[in-house]
């Protein structure tokens, strides 16, 4: 359906993207996860068309999206920032949108805005930066694309509506629909995903299993326990990680299977279990080695 061929772009001062080569297959989710500055809006709109690659080139429903702009009609885009025509209301600026695509897509737009809980008579001026996302979600939606193209669409989403957004897209996989969607939160690829790319200086480090990714990635865990003799006996148990240790409490990381901390955890009285936030940092640490290699 859609293929990223050494895909290149170098920006005056030195940045840009470097190779980037994926496939998304039809039908599924793919994640586009990077760090902040890693490439993926500049990958996003070299894919949409709107950028002259350097070299490489990008295939869409059998189009070169530099090339022939005869994609768009059968795509979905929602930019990492959006650009509104002043002075309209988000039902003038989706229905601007709707006669460009050419489709008659009001009862999906009109369900869509119903979903998404916001009025969509408001003039944009005077939107949250919320309800803009929101105006942008429909807009990628309502004409049922057989790909929808989303770059960080959970920005400025409160987690009610970031929930909405997640039932949205995979009621749209269930219909068949594919996803291509940047993020730099791994919970929220996650929640959707069935693979993911993983962007870092332009360079994209590792395709990957959602599954696979999740057993590699390490998390921290911190119990608390009832007495400190029974953090310290908990803090002895053959392999484990431990992270760091204070009174009653204790902080392990794992990857893989829980089930021998919850086992020593259970035996030695522990209190609470809780995973500890994780950082975006944390998450990518295990990707990379120090030199910023995939392991
Ligand atoms: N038009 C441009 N001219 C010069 N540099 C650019 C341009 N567009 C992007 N860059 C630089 O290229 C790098 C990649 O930017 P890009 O916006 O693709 O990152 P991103 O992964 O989408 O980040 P974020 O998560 O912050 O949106 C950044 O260092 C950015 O400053």
């Amino acid at each position: 359906m859609l293929s990223v061929e050494g895909l290149t772009k170098r920006f005056p001062g030195g940045k840009g993207i470097e190779d980037v080569t994926f496939a998304v297959r039809r039908g599924e989710v793919f994640g586009f996860l990077g760090p902040n500055g890693a490439g993926k809006s500049t990958t996003i709109r070299h894919i949409m068309g709107f950028m002259k690659p350097d070299r490489g080139k990008v295939t869409l429903l059998g189009f070169d999206t530099w090339k022939e702009g005869a994609f768009r009609k059968r795509v979905g885009y929602l930019p990492g920032e959006i650009a509104f025509l002043e002075g309209m209301n988000g039902i003038g600026f989706l229905e601007f949108l709707a006669r460009m695509q050419g489709v008659d897509s009001s009862a999906k737009r009109a369900r869509l805005i119903e979903r998404l809980q916001f009025d969509a008579r408001t003039p944009i001026r005077k939107m949250s930066k919320g309800m803009k996302q929101k105006v942008g979600i429909v807009a990628a939606f309502m004409h049922d694309p057989e790909l929808i193209v989303l770059d960080e669409p959970t920005s400025g989403l409160d987690p009610l509506m970031q929930r909405t957004f997640i039932e949205l897209v995979l009621e749209e996989k269930a219909r068949g629909t594919t996803f291509l969607m940047s993020s730099h939160s791994f919970p929220e690829i996650e929640r959707t995903c069935d693979r993911a790319a993983i962007i870092k200086d332009g360079r994209i480090v590792a395709v990957r299993d959602i599954g696979e990714l999740q057993s590699m990635q390490r998390k921290r865990i911190d119990l608390t326990f009832e007495r400190p003799e029974d953090a310290d006996r908990f803090a002895r148990s053959e392999g484990l990680q431990v992270e760091a240790r204070d009174g009653n409490r204790v902080s392990v990381s794992v990857s893989g299977s829980m089930s021998e901390l919850i086992r020593a955890a259970a035996s030695c009285s522990a209190l609470s279990l809780d995973p500890a936030a994780q950082s975006l940092e944390d998450v990518f640490m295990h990707f990379y080695d120090r030199k910023g290699e995939i392991r």
